[in-house]
C-alpha cells in the first residue's frame, strides 16, 4: 500500500495497520468488553461527571479499565496521580490497590482544584476506598520537589499516572524518574492528543489542541530518547505512554 505521496511508510511495507478505523469498532469494544464489566461505582461516577461542565477532561471508560487491570497486573502498592478532576481514574486506581487499612495510604493524588474532586468524592466514599487516597490540593510540581528532598521517597513509587497540565509533563518526567522505583511505571495520558501529533502542520485544529500540541510533541520526543526507561505507546483512550524505569 502506498501513502498519498506515493511512498511506502515503514509500517505499510510490512502490512501493519491500526485496527481502529471507525467509531463503530470503538463502540463495539465498549459495548462488548468494557461497559458490561464497568463496576457500578465507576458507572455512577461517569454519569455524575457527564453532567459536569468540564466532563471532556475525564479519561475514557476503556482507559479506566486498562488502568485498573495494569495496576492489578503490576501489583502496585504505592502510587501517585497528577490530575484528579472528578476522580474516574482515581477510582479505577483505588479499586485495584490492596487495602492496608490505616497502616498506609497507597495513593497520593493531586489537583489544583479540590472542587472537582468533591464532585466525585461521595461516590468514592460510597465505594469504600476513600481511605486509600491522600488528596492534596495545589500544583503538583512543588509537591514533587518537596518529596525529592527526602531520600526515603526516592525510588519508592510503584506507579504514577500523569493526566494534568500538558505544559509541565516534561518537568514532571524529570522529577518522577527519581521518585518511581526501578521496574516501576509512569503512565502519561493524552500522548496522541486527539490525533494532532500526526496532523500536517497546517491542519485546522481546535484551539486547545493547537495550543498544547508542542508540549505533547516535546514529551513524546523526550520519552522516546530517554535511556533510563523502556516505553510503550498505547492507542488507548487519547493515547497512553507507559514508561518503565530501568535504571
Ligand atoms: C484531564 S483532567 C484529569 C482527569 C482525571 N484523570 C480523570 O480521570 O477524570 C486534568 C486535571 O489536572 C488538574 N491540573 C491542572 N494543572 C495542574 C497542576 N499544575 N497540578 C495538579 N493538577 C493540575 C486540573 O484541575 C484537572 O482537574
Amino acid at each position: 500500500m502506498a501513502s498519498q505521496n506515493g511512498q511506502q511508510r515503514p509500517h505499510q511495507e510490512v502490512g501493519h495497520k491500526s485496527l481502529l478505523q471507525s467509531d463503530a469498532l470503538y463502540q463495539y469494544i465498549l459495548d462488548t468488553s468494557v461497559l458490561p464489566r464497568e463496576p457500578e461505582c465507576m458507572k455512577e461516577l461517569r454519569q455524575i461527571t457527564a453532567n459536569h461542565p468540564m466532563y471532556i477532561m475525564s479519561i475514557s471508560v476503556d482507559d479506566g479499565q486498562f488502568l485498573n487491570m495494569l495496576l492489578k497486573l503490576t501489583r502496585a502498592k504505592k502510587t501517585m496521580e497528577i490530575g484528579v478532576y472528578t476522580g474516574y481514574s482515581l477510582l479505577a486506581t483505588a479499586l485495584a490497590l490492596p487495602d492496608d487499612g490505616k497502616a498506609r495510604i497507597p495513593i497520593l493524588a493531586m489537583d489544583i482544584n479540590r472542587k472537582y474532586y468533591e464532585v466525585g468524592l461521595p461516590t468514592i466514599q460510597k465505594a469504600g476506598v476513600a481511605h486509600k487516597i491522600d488528596f492534596r490540593e495545589g500544583p503538583a510540581l512543588p509537591v514533587l520537589d518537596q518529596l525529592l528532598q527526602d531520600e526515603t521517597n526516592h525510588g519508592s513509587f510503584d506507579f504514577v499516572f500523569v493526566d494534568a497540565d500538558k505544559e509541565n509533563y516534561v518537568n514532571y518526567h524529570r522529577r518522577l524518574l527519581d521518585l518511581v522505583k526501578v521496574g516501576g511505571l509512569i503512565a502519561y495520558d493524552n500522548t496522541l492528543w486527539g490525533g494532532a501529533v500526526a496532523a500536517p502542520p497546517d491542519a485546522p485544529l481546535p484551539g486547545y489542541l493547537r495550543h498544547y500540541l508542542d508540549f505533547v510533541l516535546q514529551l513524546n520526543q523526550e520519552l522516546a530518547a530517554d535511556p533510563r526507561i523502556e516505553i510503550c505507546q498505547l492507542p488507548v483512550g487519547d493515547g497512553v505512554t507507559l514508561c518503565r524505569r530501568i535504571r
